[in-house]
C-alpha cells in the first residue's frame, strides 16, 4: 500500500486504473483527503474491513475490484483450478462485512462469469474479469444518475430534506443514492436544503455527508442524531431520504443504526420517509427484516474518538451497526428502474425482474 496525490474535482471514492485500485482513506475525511493504493485481494479485504471504503454499493465495487486482483493472481493453465481458487479468494472478500448484500452481489456476479466460461483458457477469464469488475464500477454511477432521475420529483423546490449517515458518493461509486436523489432535485433547478444527523458513532454524517454536499455547495446543516425529533417537531423538515444496505422481499429495510429511530420519528410527525437503493440492494432470498444479518461492530467505536476516551475504562457496550426499519413505515423505496410504494412485495419483485 502506498499514498498518490489527491483529484478532487469529481468525487469518485475508488479509482481503478492501470491494474491498481486507489481509494481515499474515509476514516480520515474531512481533516485529511489520503488516497492509498491497493495491489491485492487481501489489502482491499482489509479496507472494506476497516472502513477506508464503506457504504453498500461501494464496497460491492471495491469488492468486485479485490477479486479480478485475486484472480490475477492465481497461478495455474487449468480453468478449473482457477475456478476453486477464485471462489478461495471470494470467500475472504465476502467474509469481511456481513449486512449489505451489494458487497455479496458484486462477489457473486464476479463468480458466475468466472463459472458460466470455464471452456476459456485462464488468461482470458483473467482478462474477462477484469472487464466485469471495471463494468460494475462503471454502471454503478449510471445507475445513481437514473435512480436520481426516478426520485427527484419527490423533492419539492425549496424542501429541507433530512439524511442519516453517508448515502452519497462516498458510498458508492460517484454521484450517490440519497443524495443522488437531491443532486438530481438541484441539478433540476430546485432550492433543497440538507440537515444531515452527525450519525454516531462513526460520523459518517458529520464527516462525509458535510464535507460532499459542501464540496458540491448544497446547504447542508449538521446536527447531532438526538436533534431530529425536535427539528420535526418544530416544522423544519419537509421529508428525509436515507440509502440502504438490504432491502428484504417484504420491503423492510435495513440501513445504518439510527435510521429506525428516525423513521418512527417521521411517521409520528407525518413526514414522507424515502429509501434510495439500487436493484443489488434488494435481497429477494429474505421474507423480512428479522433475516438480515446486523454487523456488530468493535466497542472501541463507541467508547473511544480516535485516541481520546469518552467513558470509563471497562464500561459494558453494544454497538450494532445498522437496524431495520419495517416497510409500514416507508413511505416509497426508489430504485433506478422506477419507485415504489404500497405493495412492497409485488413492487419490489417486478423490479428486480426487470433487470
Ligand atoms: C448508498 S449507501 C447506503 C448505506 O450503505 C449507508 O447508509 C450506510 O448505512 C453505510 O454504512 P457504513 O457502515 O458506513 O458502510
Amino acid at each position: 500500500m502506498s499514498t498518490c496525490p489527491i483529484d478532487d474535482r469529481v468525487i469518485r471514492p475508488i479509482r481503478f486504473i492501470a491494474g491498481q485500485c486507489q481509494m481515499i482513506d474515509q476514516r480520515l475525511l474531512p481533516v485529511e483527503e489520503v488516497w492509498l493504493t491497493y495491489t491485492t485481494y487481501q489489502e482491499v479485504a482489509e479496507a472494506i474491513r476497516t472502513m477506508v471504503v464503506r457504504g453498500a454499493p461501494a464496497i460491492g465495487v471495491a469488492a468486485a475490484i479485490g477479486a479480478w486482483f485475486g484472480a490475477r493472481d492465481i497461478e495455474t493453465e487449468s480453468s478449473w483450478d482457477f475456478f476453486q481458487e477464485f471462489e478461495k479468494v471470494c470467500a475472504v472478500l465476502a467474509a469481511t462485512r456481513p449486512t449489505a448484500v451489494n458487497l455479496f452481489w458484486a462477489l457473486e456476479r464476479m463468480k458466475h462469469f468466472a463459472q458460466s466460461n470455464l471452456d476459456r483458457s485462464v488468461m482470458e477469464l483473467k482478462i474477462g474479469l477484469e472487464y466485469e469488475a471495471l463494468a460494475i464500477t462503471q454502471e454503478d454511477e449510471k445507475i445513481n444518475r437514473q435512480m436520481g432521475q426516478q426520485g427527484e420529483s419527490l423533492l419539492a423546490d425549496g424542501a429541507r430534506v433530512l439524511t442519516h449517515c453517508n448515502a452519497g458518493a462516498l458510498a458508492t461509486a460517484a454521484y450517490g443514492t440519497a443524495l443522488g436523489v437531491i443532486r438530481a432535485a438541484v441539478e433540476a433547478g430546485k432550492k433543497i436544503s440538507v440537515i444531515a444527523d452527525e450519525t454516531r458513532p462513526f460520523l459518517q454524517g458529520a464527516r462525509l455527508t458535510a464535507w460532499e454536499l459542501q464540496k458540491d455547495n448544497i446547504p447542508v446543516t449538521l446536527i447531532c442524531d438526538n436533534m431530529a425529533g425536535y427539528l420535526m417537531s418544530q416544522g423544519e423538515i419537509d421529508c428525509v431520504i436515507v440509502g440502504a444496505d438490504r432491502i428484504a422481499a417484504n420491503g423492510d429495510v435495513a440501513n445504518k443504526i439510527g435510521t429506525y429511530t428516525v423513521a418512527v420519528l417521521a411517521k409520528e410527525h407525518n413526514i414522507p420517509f424515502y429509501v434510495a437503493a439500487p436493484v443489488s440492494t434488494i435481497d429477494l432470498s429474505l421474507n423480512d427484516g428479522t433475516q438480515i444479518p446486523i454487523e456488530e461492530r468493535d466497542g472501541r467505536e463507541i467508547t473511544h474518538y480516535k485516541d481520546l476516551q469518552l467513558a470509563p475504562e471497562g464500561i459494558t457496550v453494544r454497538n450494532p451497526a445498522f437496524d431495520v426499519t419495517p416497510s409500514r413505515l416507508i413511505t416509497a423505496i426508489i430504485t433506478e428502474h422506477g419507485v415504489i410504494s404500497g405493495n412492497y412485495q409485488s413492487g419490489l419483485e417486478k423490479t428486480v425482474n426487470q433487470r
